[in-house]
């Protein structure tokens, strides 16, 4: 809204003059939304001819619509919430009121999962802040909002504070396959104890809700089976793990100390192994790893005996269980995962047979602290936000593999990351 400012001796005037027009405007809006038939004032709503007025009235609803009063006026009416725009990249961005929009922060929404969360938090039309150190974030993930208005893309590292305005922060920060995140552990631990106290602490001042996310990391190598969000974990504190394990423990532990001290507003989720587009090529987690060696034929690599488990949920799937989780009225920890739980064997096979390739699949040593069997527990996000996985593995593999398959012609070879603690490598 502007701010307009009299000077004293002639404010009582002008802002007689001013009600007056107001009046008058007023008068001729509603003339003009009665004839308009659906009371739609966005878009193109005066721009038309508008049946039932007078071409002198519409000439000066047309005239008035100019004015700073009038301006004034219109931010406060209701508009339409259905109405889409086509930005420049092709999507479709809803059009808010100011009643709906937010201003929205993402840390880490330069990331595989952190730009997919951002890509349906535009479309539905908010304002998107992203935050990213660019570590294993990259440009190329939030590109193509770049030019939009409602988009701003800040070069920040969460151990440092900053000042912001925002409604709502979705708190991703943190590399989280293993070989980055023990790359620099002591970072990886900065990352996420002093980053979610920034944010906690930001959310604090600004009155913001914030949703962690957390890992199924946190029930470190489980002697429950499945994994309910009661089950407390079994984690080595010294192990190479430890800094994003403890780092992701202790941080669900200040999102509740400041929810209990400073009743900050706080949501918890639990993220179980997620693939899909925009993973990093050189991310090393297992489903990037097995496509990009089956695509090459290369030698698909096992650690261990290959008889641990994981659950693999798709990208899609993920973001829509933390919109729920971010917008609703749970407070506590929430696993969210596919619970399709696969041997490591028998996943390195299905690769290998979707991807039609002739790769020898090879094990290699044991990593310390592998966790030797993950299934989450989805009871709680089905009953307290009505969410489970709609994209089978299938059908998310398939779209993973076009994905890299896409990569591989554009940028030729890919080395996959071993399990050795590495710099993520590859272009912004
Ligand atoms: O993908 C995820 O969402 C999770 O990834 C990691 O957890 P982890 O389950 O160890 O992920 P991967 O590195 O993908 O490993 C999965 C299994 O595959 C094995 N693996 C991985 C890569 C590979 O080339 N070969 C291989 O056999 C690993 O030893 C492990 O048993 C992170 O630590 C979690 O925080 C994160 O939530």
């Amino acid at each position: 809204m502007h701010s307009i400012a009299y000077s004293s001796s002639s404010s009582r005037n002008r802002n007689l003059m001013i009600g007056a027009v107001c009046a008058v405007v007023l008068f001729l809006l509603v003339l003009n939304q009665n004839s308009l038939g659906d009371g739609s004032l966005s878009g193109g709503g005066y721009g038309g001819s508008s049946k039932g007025l007078s071409t002198s009235q519409e000439q000066l609803i047309n005239n008035l619509v100019k004015s700073e009063v009038e301006n004034a006026l219109l931010s406060h009416m209701p508009k339409n919430t259905n109405s889409k725009k086509t930005s420049d990249n092709g999507l479709q961005v809803a059009e808010l009121s100011e009643s709906k929009r937010m201003r929205i922060l993402v840390t880490g929404g330069a990331g595989f999962v952190g730009s997919h969360l951002v890509d349906r938090l535009m479309m539905a039309g908010h304002e998107v802040i992203v935050l990213d150190n660019f570590f294993t974030g990259r440009k190329k993930n939030v590109m193509h909002w770049v030019n939009h208005p409602n988009f701003q893309l800040i070069s920040h590292d969460v151990v440092e504070p900053i000042m912001l305005e925002v409604d709502q922060i979705y708190h991703l920060a943190c590399p989280a396959s293993p070989p980055h995140y023990q790359y620099n552990p002591v970072k990886t631990i900065k990352t996420s104890t002093m980053g979610t106290l920034n944010m906690l602490g930001l959310a604090k001042r600004v009155k913001a809700r914030i949703l962690l996310t957390s890992t199924s990391e946190v029930y470190g190598d489980p002697e429950v089976h499945p994994q309910p969000e009661t089950y407390w974990g079994n984690v080595n504190p010294i192990g190479p793990r430890a800094c994003y394990d403890e780092g992701k423990r202790v941080a669900e532990t200040m999102m509740y100390a400041y929810q209990k001290q400073s009743k900050v507003d706080v949501r918890v989720a639990r993220i179980f192994n997620t693939f899909g587009p925009r993973m990093h090529p050189n991310d090393g987690r297992v489903v990037s790893n097995f496509i990009i060696q089956a695509l090459q034929d290369k030698d698909i690599t096992i650690y261990g005996n290959g008889e641990q488990t994981r659950s693999f949920q798709y990208v899609s799937d993920l973001v829509e269980g933390l919109i729920r989780l971010m917008n609703g009225d749970y407070d506590q920890p929430t696993n969210i995962g596919n619970p399709d739980e696969y041997t490591v064997n028998d996943f390195s096979k299905y690769i290998k047979e979707l991807t039609k390739s002739s790769s020898v699949i090879k094990h290699l040593e044991a990593t310390a602290d592998d966790p030797r069997k993950r299934k989450p527990d989805i009871s709680v996000a089905k009953r307290e936000l009505g969410w489970e996985p709609k994209v089978d593995v299938k059908t998310g593999l398939a779209k993973t593999i076009e994905y890299f398959a896409g990569v591989l012609d554009e940028g030729g070879e890919i080395v996959p990351t071993g399990p050795d603690a590495t710099k993520p490598k590859g272009g912004y």
